[in-house]
């Protein structure tokens, strides 16, 4: 940080008694055009800290504007094609529009080719935003050969046998269709409480296909910046297009597909565009090949129909929560690698875990297990599940685990 300059030194008037009247005169007049010179640079240092207040005024003025037009306006993103000596060329994401614009002053020396970045209405970049592809990984998870099996989904045999129909057959036997002249439906959409094996089915079926798994939560599409979410359905679609054989599976999709809202924020209007990016991904379906596409939501009654028209989502299965006989068999898959012992009567034991999804009884075998370790004992008792219900329940008196909640679906 740069100091201002040390103030003049203050002029110091000697007079000598034995000075003559002249010479004291003289000296009088000499330290008068001192004092004189003194003021005339302080003047100008004034006005100079005026002058500089004025800027840091102007400054601080353009920063609030700046921080204002951020906070309340809407931004779109683009991608910086290249920098000129007459301006910034980007490209809209959306529209593709290409634009000669300007960055900001205090972005000007950081934009480069490549980068990608937030603009507002006049096309002004506001903003240098995170590498894409970083916040494409956050925003997709994809497993080449995800671990999921077929008999480790238990108390849902039926919704099992409907997701191979509807997924796993087009997929191996595409032929068949063709031959005997029907459509394989074009979206699975799967719904019902949460924990209650979703994404296991979604998983289990790619894996049994050989397919690649990829999985994008509604979530993560509703993005911040207009253009965002609409551009990852896109490449979402072009990155299945490219693995294919491959599963899509959009998670919570209700966060991008609700019923409209009477609210017109550009929040709504932003979601409202992703959605239908994904109807129109959808409905060009036919000449994507082998690709399946599922989703899931857990509140069944908050979606757009537009989503279940034919050509679209239009097999829907419920997975509700296990019955008894249901319970008992994911306690068993749970407890496959666990060392149980005699005294444990699983039948009996899944009677009282009434309302219980399988992830709440995936937890339920992990306490179990947890209760002998701390117990030191390598064996899991009848007590040990009995300890681990009593805490589960317990918990569920101040949050809503396990999933006791009423979802309306
Ligand atoms: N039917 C089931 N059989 C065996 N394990 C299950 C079953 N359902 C859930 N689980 C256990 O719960 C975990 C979570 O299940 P999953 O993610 O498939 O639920 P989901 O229905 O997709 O839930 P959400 O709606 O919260 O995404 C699984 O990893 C598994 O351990």
């Amino acid at each position: 940080m740069s100091r201002s300059p040390s103030l003049p030194e203050r002029p110091r008037l000697d007079l000598d008694p034995e000075m003559s009247e002249a010479e004291r005169l003289s000296a009088i007049r000499q330290h008068f055009e001192r004092l004189v010179a003194v003021n005339d640079e302080l003047d100008d240092r004034l006005s100079e800290a005026l002058d500089r207040r004025e800027e840091l005024k102007d400054e601080v003025e353009q920063l609030k504007d700046r921080n204002e037009a951020l906070k309340t306006s809407s931004l779109y993103v683009a991608t910086v094609e290249e920098v000129t000596d007459d301006g910034v060329v980007i490209k809209q994401h959306g529209n593709n529009q290409e634009v000669l614009t300007d960055a900001s002053p205090h972005l000007d020396a950081e934009v480069e080719s490549g980068d990608r970045v937030a603009i507002n209405d006049s096309f002004a970049i506001q903003t240098l935003l995170d590498d894409e592809t970083d916040s494409r990984a956050q925003a997709m998870e994809v497993d080449g050969s995800p671990e999921v099996r077929y008999e480790d989904i238990g108390g849902i045999d039926e919704q099992v046998r409907e997701v191979r129909e509807a997924v796993e057959d087009p997929l191996k036997n595409p032929e068949m269709f063709e031959e005997v002249g029907v459509d394989p439906p074009s979206g699975v959409l799967l719904y019902g409480p949460p924990g209650t094996g979703k994404t296991m089915l979604a998983k289990a079926v790619a894996n049994e296909t050989d397919a690649t798994f990829i999985k994008m939560a509604g979530s993560e599409l509703v993005r911040k910046f207009i253009g965002e979410g609409s551009r990852l359905v896109r490449d979402l679609f072009e990155l299945a297009a490219d693995r294919e054989p491959a599963v899509i599976f959009i998670d919570e999709i209700d966060a991008v597909a609700s019923k409209r809202t009477d609210s017109k924020t550009s929040g709504d209007a932003e979601v409202q565009r992703t959605m239908m990016q994904l109807l129109s991904e959808m409905d060009g379906f036919d000449d994507r090949g082998e690709i399946r596409i599922m989703a899931a939501t857990n509140r069944f009654d908050m979606l757009d129909e537009a989503i279940l028209r034919p050509g679209r989502f239009d097999r829907l299965i419920e997975v509700p929560k296990p019955a008894a006989e249901g319970r008992e068999k994911i306690l068993e898959i749970h407890t496959r690698d666990m060392n149980v012992a005699d005294d444990v009567d699983f039948a009996d034991f899944a009677e009282k875990l009434e309302d219980y999804s399988g992830a709440d009884i995936a937890s339920l075998a992990t306490e179990a297990g947890m209760f002998a370790i701390r117990d030191e004992r390598t064996e899991v008792t009848r007590a040990d599940f009995e300890a681990a219900y009593e805490k589960l329940e317990s918990t569920d008196e101040t949050t809503t685990l396990p999933g006791h909640t009423d979802y309306q679906y």
